[in-house]
């Protein structure tokens, strides 16, 4: 929906000037004698999807931990559009409009997509939830705006107008992932986090992800962070690749030089023929 002026589609470019959306400036975390992120640093621009690959164990998940403030890091600082949020509390975090989905899905399975969605919005209504509860004034036209918008935007987007009413733990694993992701979007991000968003799925159920995770970014000007073990889809989506390795940023680029990157093809996936073939060089 390029041009809309609503609500859901923030705008692409920076409020000012080129500030980076997201500047992570040397990231210490350890846990006891493992040092999970030894000094971190990259920045994110405006607009982009931003891949982070890396092995396992590199410190991917850990760096959005930090940023969301689920993990405190030691040392290092966050910068969100030009604000130090490395002391916010979480929930504060979140309102400053970054939402992330989890490598395990995190919903409340016993309800409906419809209310988990709604949960997410609660972060951005005005009117508390007491109010909101009682359905009184305010809070019920905001609540009525908000399931508007929800169903004509976000549902309608990620395709899930059928399942609405159903209960989410009965559902298929790859639309749980895409009604993980309609809570997020829900949030209003202007930075969406997306931990391996495409981890389990099959084929058409990754292309179709592949899909959305586009249309976020192109059409409502959503800046990505996105962490995934699938190449093609790194290769094929994102405008910028950070590599980890042991806690520390090896590369950084558009795909097709980090693919080329001999540092990478050897940290990342061991030299051999395999790890050539799987970055597509
Ligand atoms: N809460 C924790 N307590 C102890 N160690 C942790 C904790 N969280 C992460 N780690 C360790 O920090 C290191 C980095 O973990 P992280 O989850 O960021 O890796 P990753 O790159 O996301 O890996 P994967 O691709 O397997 O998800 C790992 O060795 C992990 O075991």
């Amino acid at each position: 929906m390029p041009g809309s002026s609503s609500a859901l589609h923030p705008p692409a470019g920076p409020p000012g000037g080129q500030t980076p959306i997201l500047k992570i400036e040397d990231l210490h975390l350890r846990f006891g004698g493992l040092a999970a992120l030894a000094g971190v640093g990259f920045e994110v621009a405006f607009g982009v999807i931003q891949a982070i690959i890396g092995p396992n164990g590199a410190g991917k998940t850990c760096i959005l931990n930090c940023i969301c403030r689920f993990y405190h890091p030691q040392r290092g600082r966050v910068i969100f559009m030009g604000q130090d949020i490395s002391r916010l509390p979480t929930h504060a975090v979140a309102g400053l409009g970054i939402a992330r989905s989890f490598q395990n899905i995190e919903l409340f399975k016993g309800m409906t997509v419809l209310d988990n969605i709604k949960l997410g919005r609660h972060a951005h209504l005005k009117s508390g939830f007491l109010s909101g509860g009682l359905y009184l004034g305010k809070a019920r036209r905001e609540e009525m705006a908000v399931r508007a918008e929800i169903e004509e935007k976000i549902i309608d987007l990620l395709e899930i107008e059928s399942i609405r009413k159903k209960v989410v733990g009965a559902l298929p694993y790859g639309l749980q992932k895409r009604v993980e992701l309609a809570r997020a979007l829900a949030m209003k991000p202007k930075l969406l986090l997306l931990d391996e968003p495409m981890a389990g799925m099959n084929l058409e159920e990754t292309e179709d992800m592949a899909r959305f995770i586009l249309d976020i970014n192109q059409e409502w000007g959503v800046t990505v962070v996105l962490i995934e073990h699938d190449m093609g889809v790194v290769m094929d989506i994102s405008d910028d690749v950070v590599v980890l390795d042991f806690g520390t940023k090896i590369a950084q680029g558009p795909p097709a030089a980090v693919a080329r990157n001999p540092h990478v093809i050897q940290a990342y996936l061991g030299a051999d023929d395999a790890a050539h073939s799987k970055l597509g060089v």
